[in-house]
């Protein structure tokens, strides 16, 4: 079924979103799918959004670069995305991204649920906030602990012994869509960086600012081009690693999912704005304000 912004009171609320990064395009064993097309305030997402059962817990995918990849990570429309998962109820998010390893431990096909972001991308809208309405978030700890921890549990419960799972690690976000230079890739290492990918940084900074807990599944493809016994990442090499992969990040979201159903842990991000928003909400202009009013109800009240 497909259906243009369907009015929020008419909708069953789904908590949980999964993003689907490169080569993951749509969630196997989601059930009953709706297909929704909408629009945000900030244009239109990456594809529809595909709301529907994963066992017992509502879920709602959406492939970040489009389901035939058609956006860049400078392209993908971070906050249309994270403007469209909220606005169906959305308050965790389990990104699914692959990622180049920056160290020796990190193995192709072994798993790294990081805890720590640097950010070198510098050609995105970054925030849902400006024109006239400043806030800034903290993002001291931009994963939310304790969904990652949850996301963890759920990895240990599926993933085969001679598989390994890095709990924390520093996530290096690059602007791309070239890959890195030897000199970059070693920089990023000497900086202690463990994985690096281009989308996953920008999309946690927008989910804190919507106050939705986040996590990443990263999945390791390649050693990028540091690594001398191993040949520089190409894409080939990261979809034939991805598919080796596919089948066991749909069973960890599925399994997380079904945690994530019966606990609902709260998290910090969920009431990130609280001490955030700087502007007093008479002098945010009204254009502001109305965009805002998805995340800025429980403090400015309610737009109209
Ligand atoms: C296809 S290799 C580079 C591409 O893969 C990663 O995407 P995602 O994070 O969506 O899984 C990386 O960030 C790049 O966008
Ligand atoms: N080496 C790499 N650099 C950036 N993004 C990636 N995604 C997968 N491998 C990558």
């Amino acid at each position: 079924m497909t259906s243009a912004n369907p009015s929020p009171s008419s909708m069953p609320e789904a908590l949980i979103g999964v993003l689907g990064g490169s080569g993951l395009y749509a969630m196997e064993g989601l059930s009953d799918v709706e297909e929704l097309q909408l629009n945000t305030p900030f244009g239109k997402p990456s594809d529809s959004l595909r709301r529907g059962r994963l066992g017992d817990a509502q879920v709602v995918f959406l492939a970040r670069h489009g389901r035939h990849h058609s956006f860049l990570p400078t392209e993908v429309p971070y906050r249309a995305n994270i403007w469209a998962l909220r606005s169906l109820g959305v308050r965790w998010i389990i990104s699914c991204s692959a990622v180049g390893s920056l160290q020796e431990a990190l193995r192709p096909l072994d798993l790294v649920v990081p805890d720590q972001f640097l950010d070198r991308t510098h050609q995105r809208p970054c925030s849902f906030f400006g024109e006239g309405a400043v806030a800034h978030v903290s993002l001291a700890e931009p994963f939310c602990a304790e969904l990652s921890k949850l996301l963890c549990e759920a990895v240990e419960e599926v993933l085969p012994p001679e598989r390994h799972l890095h709990r924390g690690g520093t996530y290096l976000c690059m602007e791309g869509p070239a890959f890195s230079t030897k000199a970059e890739s070693n920089f990023y290492r000497s900086l202690g960086c463990d994985v690096i990918g281009m989308t996953n940084h920008t999309e946690a900074r927008l989910a804190r600012e919507a106050e939705i807990a986040y996590t990443t599944l990263a999945m390791v493809t390649d050693y990028d081009c540091w690594h001398p016994n191993h040949d520089a990442v190409t894409v080939e090499m990261v979809i034939a690693n991805l598919k080796a992969n596919a089948a066991t990040a749909q069973e960890v979201v599925a399994k997380a999912a079904a945690k994530l159903h019966q606990l609902r842990p709260s998290s910090k991000a969920h009431t990130a704005l609280a001490n955030a928003l700087m502007t007093a909400k008479e002098h945010v202009p009204a254009p502001t304000r109305e965009r805002l009013d998805l995340f800025t109800t429980p403090y400015w009240g309610p737009f109209n």
